[in-house]
């Protein structure tokens, strides 16, 4: 059934209309062809839309509208109270002349229920989107009531190129695309964006960025009106438009309405600019065409439509703003001086396309149904009014600043003439760095050197970055552009220059980086070396610590021995001051001992032992310098032992004498003393004579004598004993430090050795030393051996030696 209506409607309607056959006759109201005024600039053209479902009633749909065949004419009937017209008489009805007024109107085309989307755009809208690409501004502007087939004749409904029912929008896109690509001119560049925007309510929204809400239409000089900030895309196929409208008809506000299932609620406008740069003998000139392709939103009865509320309020913006659509019209028409654009948004955005510089295709939509005739005869007079806009077309050339092509264009040179600098930059920098490097290899700093590298790598990263981002944007910019005769991408001509300047590029920053890597490994090298001279330097240092410690307790050693050697000396040569002494009194001990027979030990023996060298003895300017050596301490000690054996044996044997010594002087002394006594008594007995008692105090003085000798003789061995003793105690082998170290001194290593020899030689020799002090006094009487001195000095060398 769906298929037959329409057919039927129209045979139908074609047989009541052919009766009368409104081109050859006298039409009761014309609008005449003298009106079709030549109008390049503004053409005006209807397209009966075919009847819908609903308006069709029993199969019967009866048309107000006729189409002349050349689609110039249009001539709408005007039926008078059809609807009182009995249906049975329906069709006698139609067909009396008596039954209608004809309303006849020239337009530049008309299209009717039967010409195709492709009819439309090929014969209407095919021309301005051409204009476009010459460089002209052009608007396509679709006007009617609600549901008479704007959006379909400007969007259609499915968006791909094998769909016959697209409309304007994606045949122009295809069109603009399919010129860039066919085109012969290879020297030319383009560059295509669009933008998508609806007025609802009298407020703008860019449909293709919902967070751009509530825009405001700005005018300048350059830019002319525009909407501020209104989102521009940059688009390089017909496929990427399509998402784009395919978005924005989503976000755009329709509703369903009594009309029309999916009505429209705001005017859209979808706006392609194409920018093309042409290049003749080094000269480029640019061209800015601009395409505007408007839905207008429908007017509408609000008494037809029945709308309430928000609808309502919607109906009467719409109304309002179509209506100073009509009044700007009507005032160019009038050639007013005042034109009303301001009056509302749309009118405000298409000022050029409205008696300005732009080459403008209006499209009153109709329904040819009987039920809109008074909706349809408005907009097809408001288009005929229209008809009367002259616009005054004129390329956009030569915009210099307004071209964004020129814009990319001088972008383009700015970030290659950077990208260049940077290069530079880039080979300076590593010179400097070498130059840095080269100072701080020279210090030998590792800390220095380190952030350098840290920084050069930084730096390096940072321009690498740098470097991408712009090879980026010189990507994306040149993207954006096509060539003539095809996408720019796909041109050989764009392909091989593209390709060289990468290579370029690439090859340029791969040697930079190959640099960079060296310099970094060489730096990465450098800090590994100077990690390990540091690592020797400190170890060295270390040895250099402990070697130059060792060899202060060397030095210390050496001069502590050097200390007991001369005190050894000193003592060697007291003791043998000491044995030539006691050799001496030996001798005359023996002598003595000869004469009462007794039997001496052998002198000669000691004297060997005495005299005997000690090995690696050197005598230098009369002085005896022993080198210290374990073998000759050894000697040492043992000569010292033997010395001791031989002393203690020689002691034993002086003490023997000294007792027999002794007891003979005492002996004698007490005969003496006895004699002497004899002597005093006997004198003291006989009579008093001078002479005599003279002798016997003689006497008595020496025996005074001889017992105060023995007295100050014993004192004085006491007093050296007690001085002796007090030397002892106060020697530091009295200490138990000194007994521990005497204790331990037979398990001494060969290192220590030397030292505790040394303590030992410094104790015995501080002891003898103080001792012979003592002795050597000579405050104090001449030493004089008797017993008991002997007997005392045995006993403090034993001591000295245990
Ligand atoms: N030439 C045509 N051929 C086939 N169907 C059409 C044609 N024109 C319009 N239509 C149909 O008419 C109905 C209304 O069309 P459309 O929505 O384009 O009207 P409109 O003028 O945009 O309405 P509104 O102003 O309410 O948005 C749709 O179902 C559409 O398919």
């Amino acid at each position: 059934m769906n298929t037959s209506f329409p057919k039927m409607s129209t045979s139908s309607l074609s047989q009541t209309t052919s009766q009368t056959n409104f081109y050859d006759s006298s039409p009761m109201s014309s609008y005449s062809a003298k009106q079709l005024t030549s109008n390049d600039n503004f053409k005006v053209v209807v397209r009966v839309r075919p009847p819908l479902q609903r308006e069709v009633i029993d199969g019967r749909f009866i048309s107000t509208i006729q189409v002349s065949p050349d689609h110039k004419k249009i001539c709408l009937y005007e039926y008078y109270n059809i609807d009182l017209v009995d249906p049975e008489h329906l069709e006698e009805y139609l067909n009396n002349p008596n039954s209608y007024t004809m309303h006849t109107f020239s337009f530049d085309y008309v299209y009717d229920q039967d010409n195709t989307q492709e009819e439309v755009y090929d014969n209407t809208a095919r021309h301005a989107v051409l204009s476009a690409l010459q460089g002209f501004n052009a608007t396509i502007m679709a006007y009617g009531q609600t549901g008479t087939g704007k959006t379909y004749t400007m969007e259609g409904f499915k968006y791909n190129c094998i769909d016959p029912q697209r409309g304007i929008i994606p045949r122009a896109i295809e069109e603009i695309f399919k010129h860039i690509s066919n085109g012969s001119n290879e020297s030319t560049t383009f560059m295509v964006r669009v933008s998508y925007l609806q007025i609802y309510n009298e407020v703008i929204s860019d449909l293709l960025r919902s967070d751009r809400q509530n825009l405001h239409i700005r005018e300048d000089k350059k830019r002319g009106v525009f909407v501020e900030g209104l989102s521009e895309w940059a688009v390089r196929n017909p496929s990427e438009i399509y998402s784009l409208i395919q978005k924005g008809a989503q976000s755009r506000a329709t509703a369903s309405t009594k009309m029309n299932d999916v009505s429209s609620r705001s005017h859209a406008v979808f706006i392609i600019i194409v920018e093309q740069m042409t290049e003749i003998d080094n000269h480029k000139s640019i061209k800015v065409g601009k395409l505007n392709l408007v839905d207008l939103a429908g007017s509408e009865r609000v008494r037809v439509t029945g709308a309430t509320g928000r609808r309502l309020e919607e109906s009467k913006k719409i109304n309002q703003s179509l209506s100073c659509l009509g009044n700007v019209i009507s005032a160019l028409i009038e050639q007013k001086t005042h034109i009303p654009y301001r009056d509302s948004k749309i009118t405000r955005l298409l000022e050029d396309s409205l008696g300005g510089n732009c080459k403008t295709t209006m499209m009153g939509m109709i329904s040819p149904a009987i039920d809109a005739f008074l909706e349809t005869l408005s907009s097809v007079k408001f288009a005929n009014r229209a008809k009367n806009i002259k616009n005054k077309a004129t390329i956009n050339e030569d915009v210099d600043q307004k071209a964004l092509l020129r814009k990319y264009e001088c972008e383009l040179q700015r970030l290659r003439k950077e990208l260049s600098e940077k290069n530079k930059t880039i080979v300076d920098s590593s010179k400097l760095s070498q130059l840095e490097e080269d100072k701080k290899r020279a210090e030998q700093d590792k800390n220095a050197a380190m952030a350098a590298l840290e920084a050069r790598s930084k730096q390096f990263f940072i321009e690498r970055e740098e470097k991408k981002k712009l090879e980026e944007k010189i990507r994306q910019i040149n993207s954006q552009m096509l060539i003539g005769g095809c996408n720019i991408e796909n041109s050989p001509q764009f392909r091989n220059a593209i390709e060289e300047q990468q290579k370029l590029i690439r090859a340029q920053y791969e040697k930079k980086i190959t640099e960079l890597e060296k310099e970094r490994s060489q730096l990465e090298e450098d800090k590994v070396q100077v990690d390990r001279y540091k690592q020797l330097t400190l170890k060295q240092r270390d040895i250099m610590i402990a070697l130059t410690t060792r060899l202060n307790e060397r030095d210390e050693t050496i001069v502590q021995l050097q200390d007991e050697l001369d005190a050894y000396d000193r003592i060697h040569r007291e003791t043998e001051t000491m044995l030539d002494q006691k050799i001496q009194r030996v001798q005359q001990l023996e002598e003595y001992v000869n004469s009462m027979g007794g039997n001496l030990p052998n002198v000669q023996q000691i004297q060997s032992i005495r005299q005997s060298k000690i090995k690696d003895c050197v005598t230098q300017d009369g002085q005896e310098t022993y080198n210290i050596t374990k073998e000759n301490l050894q000697d040492y000690e043992s000569q010292i032992e033997q010395l001791t054996l031989i002393n203690q044996e020689q002691d034993q044997e002086i003490s023997r004498l000294n007792n027999l010594l002794l007891n003979h002087e005492n002996s004698n002394l007490m005969e003496y003393v006895k004699s002497s006594v004899d002597n005093i008594i006997d004198a003291l007995s006989q009579p008093n004579d001078g002479l005599k008692l003279q002798s016997v105090a003689k006497d008595l003085i020496s025996l005074q004598k001889i017992l105060s000798g023995e007295q100050q003789q014993s004192s004085h061995a006491f007093s050296n004993i007690q001085n002796i003793v007090h030397s002892r105690k106060e020697s530091p082998m009295h200490t138990n430090q000194s007994k521990k170290s005497l204790n331990n001194s037979q398990n001494y290593d060969d290192d220590e050795q030397p030292r505790q020899l040394n303590n030992f030689y410094t104790f015995s020799n501080k002891s003898q030393t103080s001792s012979m002090k003592k002795q050597k006094d000579p405050s104090l009487p001449k030493p004089q051996i008797n017993v008991q001195e002997i007997i005392k000095m045995r006993e403090v060398k034993r001591n000295l030696y245990s």
